[in-house]
């Protein structure tokens, strides 16, 4: 759906030359969440405003359903980028405006006369859950209220793509997780195509189906979510992972759990995919005649499935360890014996 081909954007400043993205090329299906995370100063502001060409690129080409964007004229432009949707960090809302007058204001400037206009506005109001909040001015509302209206006059046009400017980087975790809710749920009803950048990898795993990572104005990984988790190839892309999973194998705990005993085995389960949703280790305790002490891990969602590592002391009759060891493994889990923990 969108086509991005060697794109780059450099400023040349006094001294030298910034590439703030360097020969960038991707393919965004549509209706996906696609992510783009890097550091600070990785690039993914510029990024994101070239695709709406906020930011005019250095060389490159963008096409938006078969259309070049990169050679659109003024008033062509002006029209598609109604077709391109935008939420910011700090929501960019009209202050002396109220919440109906926000939303309503790109419906105005594409000429839709009033009846219409009420119309859309009363369904985008529903949509985004701010029902009763509509003479409302922004400053009488909460980061959430305020990222809500944002989202709705940004729906306003019906747009095709929804890009997101670290759309939830001054929220709460607990409103970030609801903003991420609704987009999601957006994302479903509406088939929309949603990009996002993020510093976060929490946001990439909640609602991104790929993700690309960015480090000096280059893509350096881009993949499924699931599969970037758990197998993340680039030094950035792991410490990225790490964020989420710092706890995930510490040996100095582990350790006071590794015996010579016969009837105790430590060992490590690795989740993926959509496995993990069932409650396989009641499953094991119950149908076997075992203790399972969980040690450590963790379990992440992501929008494909599951995964994540537990480390799990299995305690009973050796035959029997190994009877629901193999029940484990026949569930898709992979299980590994934690010898030199
Ligand atoms: N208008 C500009 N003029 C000169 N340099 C710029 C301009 N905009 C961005 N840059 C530079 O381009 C690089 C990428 O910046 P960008 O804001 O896109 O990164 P970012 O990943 O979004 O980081 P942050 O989250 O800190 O904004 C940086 O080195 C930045 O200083």
């Amino acid at each position: 759906m969108i086509s991005i081909k060697k794109l780059s954007k450099h400023f040349q400043m006094k001294d030298q030359t910034v590439h703030a993205v360097d020969d960038v090329s991707l393919e965004i299906e549509k209706g996906e969440i696609f992510g783009v995370i890097g550091y600070s100063g990785a690039g993914k502001s510029t990024f994101v405003r070239l695709l709406n060409r906020l930011e005019e690129p250095t060389s490159g080409e963008i096409t938006l359903d078969q259309q070049s964007l990169t050679q659109l004229g003024k008033n062509d432009l002006r029209k598609k980028r109604q077709k391109i949707g935008m939420i910011f960090q700090h929501f960019n809302l009209l202050w002396s405006r109220t919440v109906y007058e926000n939303i309503a204001f790109p419906l105005e400037i594409a000429g839709l006369d009033k009846q219409s206009s009420k119309e859309k506005v009363d369904e985008l109001i529903e949509l985004v859950g701010l029902k009763g909040r509509e003479n409302s001015y922004p400053s009488q509302l909460s980061g959430g209220q305020k990222q809500r209206v944002g989202i709705a006059r940004a729906l306003a046009n019906d747009p095709e793509v929804l890009l997101c400017d670290e759309a939830t980087s001054a929220l709460d975790p607990e409103t970030t997780d609801d903003i991420l809710d609704l987009l999601v749920s957006i994302n479903k009803k509406l088939k929309l195509t949603i990009i996002l950048i993020t510093h976060e990898m929490h946001v990439i795993q909640k609602i991104c189906h790929r993700v690309a990572v960015m480090e000096q104005g280059k893509v350096v990984e881009v993949g499924d979510v699931l599969e970037v988790f758990i197998n993340p190839k680039e030094k950035t892309t792991k410490r990225f992972v790490q964020q989420l999973s710092p706890l995930e194998h510490d040996p100095e705990r582990l350790k006071d759990f590794i015996t010579e005993d016969e009837s105790k085995e430590v060992v490590k389960l690795h989740f993926v995919g959509g496995t993990a949703r069932r409650s396989l280790i009641s499953e094991v305790a119950k149908q076997f005649d075992v203790y399972v002490n969980i040690l450590q891990g963790s379990i992440s969602q992501t929008q494909e499935g599951s995964y994540g590592t537990l480390f799990v002391e299995l305690d009973g009759e050796r035959k029997v360890i190994e009877a629901s060891m193999n029940y484990i493994r026949n569930s898709g889990v992979e299980v590994e014996v934690v010898t030199n923990a």
